[in-house]
C-alpha cells in the first residue's frame, strides 16, 4: 500500500533553539508547542484529502503511524511575519519510525523554531517538589525564572519581577491556591496551576473571574502525558463498560505520606468523566483511606449507583491510578502508574507555553483532542 504522505506547510526561524541530541523526538513535534498560527497540512491517502492546521495534527498523524511527512514551502500570512521578522521557509522529510519523529535533511545547526513563540519569562509560585523540577524543565527549555515565591516571601507578588512574567506556575496547597490566583490576577499575570482540592470551595468563582473578567487559568489535576492518554482510554472504557451491567466499577488512587488532599485531583477527575459515560453511576464518593501506617479508615459499603474511590497513602509514592471493573466472572483493571514528576512538571512547562499565547480558562482538553 502506497504510504501516507503529508504535505506541510512549515516556517523555520532563524532564532537558535535548544533542541538536543540528533534527532528531534516527539516532544519537539509536541501539541504544547505555542504555535500561535495555523499552518495549512494536506494528507494525502488513498486519494482523500484531509485538511489539517495545528502541530496537534502532526503528533496524532504521527502516532497513527504515518510514514512520511513532507514539510513545504510556507507562505507566511500576515500575522506570522509582524511577529516573526526574518523567518523563513524551508523543506524537510519527517519519517515516522516506532513513534519517534526522525528528522532528515535537517542539521542541528538549522534548529527547528517552527514550536516556539519565544523564551518566556516565568514565575514559581511554591518552591517544593513541583517547584523545583519545573524550575529545571523550564531552564533547560530556555525560559527564564523571573521570580520564585514562597510561604515566606509573597510580598513579591507586588514586585516588578513578578509583574514581568509572562506565566505563573503554582504548585501549592488545597488551601492556598485561590488566593494565588487571586494575587497572580491582580498582578496581571497569567497562572498555570495543578494545585489541587480547592475546586469544591472556590471553583465556581475561578470559572466566574476567567469567564467573566478576563483572566486567564490554564489548570488541571494532572499535568503528565500519560495521564492524558489514560483519562481517554477510561472515557473510551467506561462507554463500552456502560453495556455490560454485571460489571461493577471502583477506583483507587495510591500516593506519598505528604499528600494533603484525598482522594487525589487526577483521581476526582477520572471519576467525573467516567460517571459521565456510564449510565449506572451519578456520583463518587470516598471509600477507604489507608494511612502511612496501614490503618484503614472509611467504608467499602456504597450504594450500586455510587462509584467509590479508594485512597492509600504509602511511601514516597508520585502516584497511581487505577479503575477496576469487577465481575463474578473476571476482572478488567487499566492503571496509570507515574514513576517520577518529570512528566508533571514538563506538562507544566508545556501548558505554560500554551497559556502565553491564549486566554481564558484552559485544560488539557486544549492541548489534547484525544
Ligand atoms: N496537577 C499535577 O500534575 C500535579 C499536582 N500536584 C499538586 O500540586 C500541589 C503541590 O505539590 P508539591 O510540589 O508536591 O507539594 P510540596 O509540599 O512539595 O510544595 C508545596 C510548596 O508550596 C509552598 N506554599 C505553601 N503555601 C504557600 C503560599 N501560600 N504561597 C506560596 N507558596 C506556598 C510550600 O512552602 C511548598 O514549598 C499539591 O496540591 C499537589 O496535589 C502535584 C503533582 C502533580
Ligand atoms: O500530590 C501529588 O503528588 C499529586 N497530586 C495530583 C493529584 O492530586 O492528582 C497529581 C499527581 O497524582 C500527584
Amino acid at each position: 500500500m502506497q504510504d501516507d504522505v503529508v504535505i506541510m506547510y512549515v516556517f523555520v526561524m532563524t532564532v537558535d533553539v535548544p533542541v538536543g541530541g540528533s534527532s528531534v523526538n516527539l516532544d519537539v513535534a509536541h501539541p504544547c508547542r505555542p504555535v500561535q498560527f495555523d499552518f495549512g497540512v494536506e494528507k494525502v491517502r488513498a486519494g482523500v484529502s484531509v485538511e489539517c492546521s495545528r502541530v496537534d495534527d502532526l503528533y496524532r498523524l504521527a502516532v497513527c503511524g504515518l510514514q512520511r511527512f513532507e514539510w513545504k514551502e510556507f507562505v507566511f500570512p500576515d500575522v506570522v511575519q509582524q511577529l516573526f521578522h526574518g523567518a523563513r521557509a524551508e523543506k524537510f522529510i519527517f519519517t515516522n519510525k516506532s513513534n519517534e519523529i526522525q528528522v532528515k535533511s535537517l542539521s542541528l545547526r538549522e534548529k527547528i523554531s517552527a514550536y516556539y513563540l519565544k523564551n518566556m519569562k516565568i514565575a514559581l509560585i511554591g518552591y517544593g517538589k513541583m517547584g523545583h523540577m519545573i524550575e529545571q524543565i523550564a531552564l533547560e527549555r530556555g525560559h527564564e525564572i523571573v521570580s520564585i515565591i514562597d510561604i515566606d516571601n509573597r510580598e513579591d507578588f507586588a514586585s516588578e519581577a513578578f509583574r514581568s512574567a509572562d506565566v505563573a506556575i503554582e504548585f501549592t496547597t488545597p488551601q492556598t491556591a485561590y488566593d494565588n490566583y487571586l494575587q497572580a490576577f491582580a498582578a496581571g499575570v497569567k497562572v498555570v496551576s495543578g494545585s489541587t482540592g480547592w475546586i469544591p470551595e472556590h471553583g465556581e468563582e475561578v470559572r466566574r473571574l476567567c469567564r467573566e473578567e478576563g483572566h486567564t487559568l490554564f489548570w488541571s489535576s494532572n499535568f503528565s502525558l500519560g495521564v492524558a492518554i489514560f483519562g481517554a482510554v477510561n472515557r473510551y472504557l467506561a462507554h463500552i463498560m456502560s453495556g455490560f451491567p454485571a460489571y461493577d466499577v471502583r477506583m483507587e488512587e495510591v500516593h506519598h505520606v505528604h499528600k494533603l488532599d484525598a482522594p487525589s485531583g487526577t483521581a476526582i477527575t477520572l471519576a467525573e468523566d467516567l460517571i459521565h459515560a456510564i449510565g449506572r453511576k451519578d456520583k463518587w464518593v470516598k471509600g477507604t483511606f489507608t494511612a502511612p501506617d496501614g490503618t484503614v479508615s472509611g467504608t467499602e459499603a456504597c450504594a450500586a449507583n455510587e462509584l467509590r474511590v479508594d485512597s492509600i497513602r504509602r511511601g514516597e509514592v508520585p502516584g497511581i491510578h487505577s479503575v477496576v471493573y469487577d465481575s463474578e466472572a473476571d476482572c478488567i483493571t487499566i492503571t496509570h502508574d507515574a514513576h517520577n514528576r518529570k512528566g508533571f512538571a514538563l506538562g507544566a512547562v508545556l501548558a505554560a507555553e500554551y497559556t502565553a499565547t491564549h486566554e481564558g480558562l484552559l485544560t488539557m482538553d486544549d492541548l489534547f483532542q484525544f
